[in-house]
């Protein structure tokens, strides 16, 4: 019962396969590879963008601070959500390869932001003059660090403040298949026909062994990124085994399938909480992520089962009184089997 994080899961076998295929004889290094034009032009057309670069980096945070470096000046700001993982989760990386730039954090709740209150964050920047860092660039997180899901009239509202400010658009895709597959949308409704103009398209997350694709749709930062992801040692030798683990990611829609797997179980399983007495959603399920509340007799027979998740807040403790309800996050991959779920429920009835 792994529901730690999605980082837990084993690699498709699609995946192995195509790793194992492509380790026949030899290929050109360091994004040359025959592999890598596959991955540009199948992202080219799914996402209806024949403009847009490509380029694949091991982790999210390098996708993120990366692309984030080449929107925003060292005396800039990325605007983002509080609990934004760019905030909370990279080291402070996206400042670091910045060359310094601020983050300016924002309000909402299921941390997701609106326009009216990047619209109250940029108004402040332009009155602050030389004193204060300036505007540089807004990152928004799909699907969220809470589970939900921005559709693409929110991310048009954000991006048409964010333009009309002169700033650019950063999505964080750690979990975009995830996003699009509860949205119901095109991956080009929901990135650059919304406004987007950068993308963090998540592949780690939803099986792969450790790649992610960053998706210049405008090209204009594309030779920077190059030299950014060189000079941060992002830019690998052997690059044909990221390209062939994307490759099979997209070929015959594995990424959707996987990504519907993963929401599916969430689904099953926040429906099946919300049966047990005692029981509440800290934040609607939209995606491959729970997060609940339930009676803390149910986390220790969870926990002497074996079952792994993160109490959410991490500061909760499992002393005090049995029928105190305790939450958790709790995330499904694709990998998560119905079984894994009715165990789980049937451990903390
Ligand atoms: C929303 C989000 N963005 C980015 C990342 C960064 O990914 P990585 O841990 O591969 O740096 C994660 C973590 O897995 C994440 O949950
Ligand atoms: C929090 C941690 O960094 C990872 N992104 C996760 O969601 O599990």
């Amino acid at each position: 019962m792994f529901f730690a994080s999605d980082n837990t899961s084993p690699v498709p076998q699609q995946v192995l396969d195509a790793l194992t295929e492509a380790n026949k004889g030899y290929a050109s290094p360091y994004g040359a590879d025959a592999l890598m034009d596959e991955v540009r032009a199948e992202i080219r057309t799914q996402f209806e963008a024949p403009e847009a670069e490509i380029y694949l980096v091991a982790t999210g945070t390098a996708a993120n601070a990366l692309s984030l470096a080449c929107l925003c000046p060292p005396w800039g700001t990325i605007y983002c959500h509080r609990n934004a993982h760019v905030e909370e989760d990279e080291c402070g990386a996206p400042e670091f390869f910045a060359g310094g730039a601020k983050l300016t954090l924002l309000d909402g709740p299921d941390a997701k932001f609106d326009a009216a209150a990047l619209a109250q964050a940029l108004d402040f920047t332009a009155r602050a003059g030389v004193h204060n860092v300036q505007k540089g660039a807004v990152t928004l997180t799909n699907a969220t660090e809470a589970g939900a899901v921005y559709t693409p009239a929110e991310i048009a509202d954000i991006a048409a403040t964010a333009h009309a400010a002169d700033v650019p658009v950063h999505m964080d895709g750690a979990r975009f298949a995830n996003a699009l597959v509860s949205v119901g949308c095109t991956p080009a409704e929901l990135t650059w026909k919304a406004g987007v103009d950068v993308l963090s398209f998540g592949g780690t997350k939803n099986g792969l062994m450790g790649v992610e694709a960053v998706i210049l749709f405008d090209p204009k930062h594309a030779w920077e990124f190059e030299l950014r992801r060189k000079r941060g040692g992002h830019l690998f030798s052997k690059h044909r085994y990221l390209s062939a683990q994307m490759a099979a990611y997209l070929r015959d829609g594995l990424w959707r399938t996987l990504a519907m797997r993963a929401n599916t179980a969430a689904a099953e399983l926040s429906k099946g909480i919300l049966t047990l007495p005692g029981t509440s959603l800290l934040h609607p399920t939209r995606a491959n992520e729970v997060f609940a509340a339930w009676p803390r007799a149910g986390h220790r027979r969870a926990q002497s089962a074996g079952a792994q998740y993160y109490l959410w807040p991490m500061n909760q403790t499992l002393e005090g009184p049995d029928d105190e309800a305790v939450s958790a996050r709790l995330v499904c991959s694709w990998s998560t089997s119905a079984a894994d779920v009715e165990s789980f429920l049937d451990t903390i009835k």
